[in-house]
């Protein structure tokens, strides 16, 4: 049966051509030019170069043909989401529905699932997430990731049909936890980022990244998830290999941060848009969450990197 990837950016692509090695899949992209040039070159010079694709792998324009199948990965940033599923209703309908986006829509404050469901409440839907960079998937290096579906037994099927031999997943029914744990690690990623390139030092950069797991703890906890889904691939996990690898872009956004130079605004840094999200979900729901309002500053240009350290610095002393 044929699995159809939704956006040829560097995710879609690398899950694509690792998916493509153990079932028939088809890339959708939206731009016809760069879907004709994917198909010729056989790979994705635009958002992943150098990661040739299977000859299995099928490239289409045309999301009606791509979606042939029963099986539809989702990976457009999240802030495009919604109106890629509104725009595509009729398609969707009737599919099993994955989202490999993380982060949580601006507007409504929603994670990916609640996103879909909301236009399509009738959908199969699930999560995938967890640490892992585009290339390193495609480059076939070993992977764990979190599949995320309240329905056991779907989560089951889909469990199965999406891992591979270099791809493992692991199955949880805590959407709630594995959305939150992915959205929020990129928060925290950039306040890491941004204390690493302000000089504050790897002490601080510690002490960033524990303080904002108890803050990921604490909103996700307080929305239904379980502790245990966010000590896991998709919380701590994701969390681990966000704040401290040059390559992840929301680090490196943070990076840009603290060294005060500028950042390509073209580049997907899915935790700028979550951080002003989840510090007004925070407000509203009365929780502290000082390093998610902090970088929510960061990002609106409200604050610098010192003032932002120096307000950390200087709450009042409390117990861990
Ligand atoms: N790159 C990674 O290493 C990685 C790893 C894990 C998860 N993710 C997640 O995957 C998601 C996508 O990230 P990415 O790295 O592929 O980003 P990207 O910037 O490389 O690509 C995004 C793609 O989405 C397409 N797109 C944007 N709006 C669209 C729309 N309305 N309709 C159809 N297509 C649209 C763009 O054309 C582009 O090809 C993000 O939520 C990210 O957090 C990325
Ligand atoms: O490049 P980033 O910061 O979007 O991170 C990519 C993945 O989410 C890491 O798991």
């Amino acid at each position: 049966m044929n699995i159809t990837v939704v956006g040829a950016g560097a995710f879609g692509t690398a899950l694509a051509i690792c998916l493509s090695k153990i079932t028939a899949v088809t890339l959708w992209g939206r731009n016809g030019e760069h879907a004709a040039a994917m198909r010729q070159d056989r790979e994705n010079r635009a958002r992943l170069p150098n990661c040739a694709f299977p000859d299995a792998l099928e490239i289409s324009a045309s999301l009606q043909e791509a979606c042939a199948g029963d099986i539809v990965l989702l990976a457009v940033p999240m802030q495009q989401l919604k109106h890629f599923i509104d725009q595509n209703q009729a398609v969707l309908t009737q599919k099993t529905l994955v989202a490999c986006c993380k982060g949580m829509d601006l507007e409504s404050e929603l994670g990916p699932l609640d996103v879909i469901l909301r236009v399509l409440p009738d959908s199969q839907t699930a999560l995938l997430t967890g640490p892992s960079f585009a290339r390193d998937i495609a480059s076939g290096l070993p992977t764990g990731l979190t599949l995320a579906c309240a329905d056991e037994a779907m989560g089951r099927i889909l469990q199965h049909r999406l891992s591979t031999p270099t791809l493992r997943l692991y199955r949880t029914q805590d959407t709630v936890g594995a959305s939150l744990g992915g959205a929020l690690k990129n928060v925290i990623a950039i306040a890491c980022g941004a204390a690493m390139g302000a000089g504050l030092g790897e002490s601080a950069r510690a002490a960033v990244m524990t303080r904002g797991f108890a803050e990921i703890q604490r909103l996700a906890v307080e929305k239904g998830a379980q502790p245990g889904t966010l000590a896991g691939l998709s919380g701590f996990g994701d969390l681990v290999l966000t704040c401290t690898s040059t390559q992840s872009r929301n680090y490196r956004l943070g990076v840009s941060i603290g060294e005060g130079v500028d950042f390509d605004p073209t580049t997907t840094v899915e935790g700028a848009a979550t951080a002003k999200a989840a510090h007004k979900m925070a407000q509203k729901e009365g929780l502290d969450m000082p390093i998610t309002a902090a970088v929510a500053g960061l990002v609106e240009n409200r604050l610098d990197v010192q003032e932002a350290m120096q307000r950390l610095l200087s709450r009042s002393l409390k117990e861990e």
